[in-house]
């Protein structure tokens, strides 16, 4: 596997996205943590039982362990941490380290854009999705009952390290949840890189490190671009929502947890190619040819009985890229262009009901 630092270069500032195999083991050495005056571990059980050292230790003054799961990607939880830094008299300079995955990373993250204003963190990303999509940007965020996060804040990390060797140890069915983001940067951005996913779908379901690590590498570079461009999505950056106006409805329905995130942005990558196709925007193979992928990937391409078109509708009106009442869909004009555009949700309703 090879060594690769990439960066995101930010208007006002710039931060690295280290991709190598043991780099999580580094954290401490980072300039940001080096000049907190505490560094705040944030995880989850799971994480602490599997990689104590990554999380305790002389490295951390104060560890916080989460509750599993998104049910938990909550206004507690960050009540849970903004409670833990006031009692250890945390001052602004302290630092979180949020090691994890999204739900620890969107969660942590907001609690550091909130305490006091604004501290510093870190992502050390445990999962494939977090390693290829949500350390990277800034995004933070908490669900609301009424919808998929809901309550957040934009919150760049001071840096990221990202490693693969973190992998060997995640379930099959969450490294699949990280392919359907990979996927979608595909889709939206690299006709060829989708080409190779179809290729090397087994190779990658297996674990091949060579071909995680190139995915990994032209993920966090297609994001990281898209980012450096429009880091507060007035423009492109929604382009990375391609599948999630489907994908945060199905979650919201079906109950926070019932579906992974990767599963519901899986589906929602096959509605909008279906949708695309039908405003007569790509061609109808397309469809079929994504809805192949997101399966090969072991991700769900049906829409359960469980969740009623009109509830996903419903969800799909409080959407964050909705303006002036008109929902905005992320659609296809051609694989790997992406195209963001207001429609009817009448016709999202009908590509839902012919996915049953
Ligand atoms: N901020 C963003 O830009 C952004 C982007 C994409 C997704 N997200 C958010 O990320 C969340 C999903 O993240 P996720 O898919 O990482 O889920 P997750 O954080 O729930 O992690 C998945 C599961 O894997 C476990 N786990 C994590 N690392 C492990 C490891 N190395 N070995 C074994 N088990 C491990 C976790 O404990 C958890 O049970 C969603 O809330 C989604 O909205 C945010
Ligand atoms: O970084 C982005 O921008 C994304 O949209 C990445 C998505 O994969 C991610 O799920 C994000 O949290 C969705 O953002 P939201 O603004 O729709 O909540
Ligand atoms: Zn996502």
């Amino acid at each position: 596997m090879s060594v690769d630092a990439l960066t995101v270069a930010l208007a006002t500032r710039s931060y690295s996205l280290d991709v190598r195999p043991g780099v999580a083991r580094s954290w401490p050495a980072a300039t940001a943590v080096r000049q907190a005056s505490a560094r705040v571990v944030v995880t989850n059980r799971t994480i602490a039982a599997l990689y104590p050292e990554l999380v305790a230790g002389t490295q951390c003054n104060l560890r916080i362990e989460l509750e599993d799961g998104e049910r938990y990607k909550t206004a507690d939880s960050v009540d849970v941490i903004h409670s833990a830094l006031l009692r250890a008299r945390c001052d602004r300079k302290c630092i979180i380290v949020a090691v994890g995955g999204g739900v620890v990373g969107d969660t942590a993250g907001f609690a550091a854009a909130t305490y006091m204003r604004g501290i510093p963190f870190i992502q050390v990303p445990t999962t494939l999705l977090a390693q290829v999509d949500s350390s990277i940007g800034g995004k933070t965020a908490i669900n609301h009952p009424l919808g998929k996060n809901m309550i957040g804040a934009f919150h760049q990390p001071s840096a990221v390290f990202i490693d693969p060797l973190l992998l060997n140890t995640l379930p099959d069915a969450e490294l699949s949840a990280g392919f359907a983001e990979i996927i979608k940067h595909a889709l939206i951005r690299d006709a060829a890189y989708l080409d190779w996913l179809e290729a090397n779908s087994a190779g990658l379901l297996a674990r091949d490190p060579e071909l995680l690590t190139h995915a990994i590498r032209r993920s966090c570079e297609i994001k990281a671009a898209i980012v450096e461009a429009d880091e507060f999505e007035t423009g492109e950056r929604a382009l990375l929502n391609l599948g999630h106006t489907f994908g945060h409805a199905l979650e919201a329905v079906l109950g926070f947890g019932t579906w992974l995130h990767g599963q519901a942005v899986g589906c929602g990558l096959v509605l909008a190619t279906d949708m695309s196709a039908r405003l007569g925007l790509i061609d109808s193979a397309a469809v079929a040819r994504v809805q192949r992928i997101v399966s090969a990937f072991r991700l769900p391409v049906r829409v359960p009985a469980q969740a009623s078109t009109s509830a996903l509708v419903d969800a799909m009106l409080l959407d964050k890229k909705n303006e002036g009442g008109r929902v905005r869909f992320i659609l296809l004009e051609a694989i790997g262009r992406g195209v963001i555009r207001p429609e009817s949700v009448e016709l999202a309703a009908q590509v839902i009901d012919a996915h049953r």
